[in-house]
């Protein structure tokens, strides 16, 4: 932070900081110390926390969680309470370890016990029925926040930073039916509660589950792992946030993947489009609905690093609007102006960044021609819609399909998928291939960057299985093999973005209240 921030902004300025899993796992007095009780000398600052992870996401709490509840599902095993078991001990001895005033410990080894003691009843009880429907399982995964955010909320106190607990998991009204699905009047309900729960935590620092409780359809079906990102939206909205921030182990958006590209850049600046393209075409900084929940309200979000807080990290913001709509100036006044007309008025055409995206197998269908070229491609979305696998991309002819599908751990149902897909036509399956994707707004007016991408790989001795440009216009993408997926990364890096751009040589000024 930077001495011109000024005490006005105490009262009610708000802003939101989001941890994800592995921060809270591995760097908690980093956050309290060095990030909230910073933040906290000029404004208000509410925290939202993913459940914890000791060292992957793969291997934290909440994929815990999905483990205990299938094993539950196993009739005569033990295994979900074994979970449970090491679940509770892994918080009450990080709790040991970091709380220092016994009164705070002795409260907090009881509120996790009695967690645990529930989601241990609650998987029991599943057992009994052999049953654990969505709504189920999401009570389940939601022990993770509580008990990530019990923690949190008591290493705050301890080292003086008064903080309240805050449980999302009733803000659904036990009668909220699917038929309303996740409209935008759900996420508007969802925000003005996180809302109301912020604001009943007076001066103390909430300390918010990032998770939002039982939503119709289920929450991994319908928003999937993740979802903290989106609550950590949804309360942004709900005090209407200054800024969300979103902090990480890494500095920001990259121009790729930094552990795969060792010269990638830091992105300052990126439009919502950008960063939800990148996404869903595997760069996960970012879950993708959290953009839109955030940008209609025309709050920036930032990415920053929990081991970098001096960095400027990267903002999202779109470039046609101004923070509070079109009459009102832009946010923050002249700072922000400044760095989005540097970025986005740059005369320099180029992609914003490339990303890969791997487990993808490609079908290619032949028309077997029994069917009317007019019926062919229902009849496959419908089959593919059955077994609820999604296209990523596609290519089309009359009688001919391209698709490449992203799948993992679901080889059951693609074959079963595939079986269908035969009655149309012949099928080819191609497996291990990953799909390599140029992102950037500027893309759609370069002439040629196409050619470009493509030339830059065959030159590379890349060899592209199938092509897909024109569903979006910030993005082209092809499909290639696994094995080629770094020397590809690398080397569009190194042709088609090696040179840093305007906003990217701004990235060192601070500006966000300057
Ligand atoms: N373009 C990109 N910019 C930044 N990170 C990226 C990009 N593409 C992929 N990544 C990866 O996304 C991860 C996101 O950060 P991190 O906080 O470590 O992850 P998580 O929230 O999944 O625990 C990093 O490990 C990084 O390597
Ligand atoms: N704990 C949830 C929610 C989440 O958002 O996690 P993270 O913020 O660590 O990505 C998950 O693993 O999906």
């Amino acid at each position: 932070m930077t001495s011109s921030q000024t005490l006005s902004q105490t009262a009610d300025t708000w802003l939101i900081q989001k941890f994800g899993g592995t921060s809270v796992g591995k760097l908690p007095l980093e956050i309290v110390d060095n990030i909230v009780r910073a933040y906290l000398k000029d404004y208000r600052v509410a925290v939202v926390c993913s459940a914890r992870s000791t060292d992957t996401k793969s291997e934290g709490t909440t994929s815990r969680l999905l483990k205990a509840a299938e094993h539950a599902l196993k009739k005569g095993s033990s295994k979900h309470i074994d979970i449970v078991n090491t679940i509770k001990d892994d918080h009450i001895t990080v709790s040991r370890k970091f709380i220092q005033d016994a009164d705070i410990l002795a409260n907090l080894e009881a509120s996790i016990s009695h967690e645990c003691d529930i989601l241990a009843n609650f998987l029991s009880a599943a057992q009994v029925i052999d049953e654990i429907s969505p709504r189920t399982k999401d009570s389940i995964i939601g022990a993770g926040e509580k008990l990530s955010c019990l923690f949190m909320a008591g290493l705050l106190n301890d080292r003086g930073i008064a903080a309240q607990y805050v449980n999302l998991d009733s803000i659904i009204p036990i009668g909220y039916s699917a038929k309303h699905g996740l409209d935008q009047s759900f996420y508007d309900h969802i925000a003005t509660e996180i809302g109301n729960k912020i604001q009943e935590c007076g001066e103390k620092v909430p300390v918010i589950t990032g998770y939002f409780g039982i939503v119709p359809a289920g929450l991994l079906e319908a928003i999937g792992r993740g979802y903290t990102d989106l609550c950590a939206a949804l309360a942004a909205v709900g005090v209407n946030a200054e800024e969300l921030q979103v902090w990480k182990e890494v500095d920001g958006i990259f121009t790729a993947d930094p552990r795969k590209v060792p010269t990638a850049r830091l992105i300052s600046m990126i439009t919502p489009d950008e960063a939800a393209e990148l996404t869903y075409y595997g760069s996960e900084v970012i879950h993708p609905f959290t953009m839109e929940q955030v940008i209609r309200a025309h709050i920036p979000i930032r990415i920053k690093n929990v081991e970098n807080v001096a960095g400027n990290g990267t903002v999202i913001f779109p470039d046609n609007i101004s923070r509070k709509g079109d009459v009102t100036p832009p946010h923050p006044p002249t700072a922000l102006e400044r760095i989005s007309s540097a970025f986005f008025n740059s005369q320099k055409k180029e992609p914003t960044a490339v990303t890969t995206k791997q487990n993808i197998i490609v079908l290619n269908l032949h028309s077997n021609k029994r069917f009317h070229s007019h019926g062919f491609l229902a009849e496959i979305f419908g089959i593919l819609h059955r077994w609820e696998l999604v296209v990523d991309l596609i290519s089309t002819s009359e009688v001919h399909v391209s698709m490449a599908l992203h799948y993992e751990s679901r080889e059951h149902d693609l074959r079963d998928a595939v079986d269908e897909l035969k009655r149309l036509g012949s099928v080819d399956v191609i497996r291990d291939m990953t799909i390599v994707s140029l992102v950037g707004k500027k893309m759609k007016q370069m002439v040629g960057i196409a050619g470009k991408m493509f030339s830059t790989l065959a030159g590379a001795g890349v060899n592209i299985e199938m092509i897909s440009q024109g569903a979006s216009e910030i993005n082209i993408s092809c499909v290639i093999q696994e094995k080629d997926s770094l020397k590809a990364l690398n080397v569009l890096h190194q042709h088609l973005l090696c040179n840093p751009s305007s906003a990217d040589l701004l990235d060192n000024r601070p500006w966000l209240l300057s």
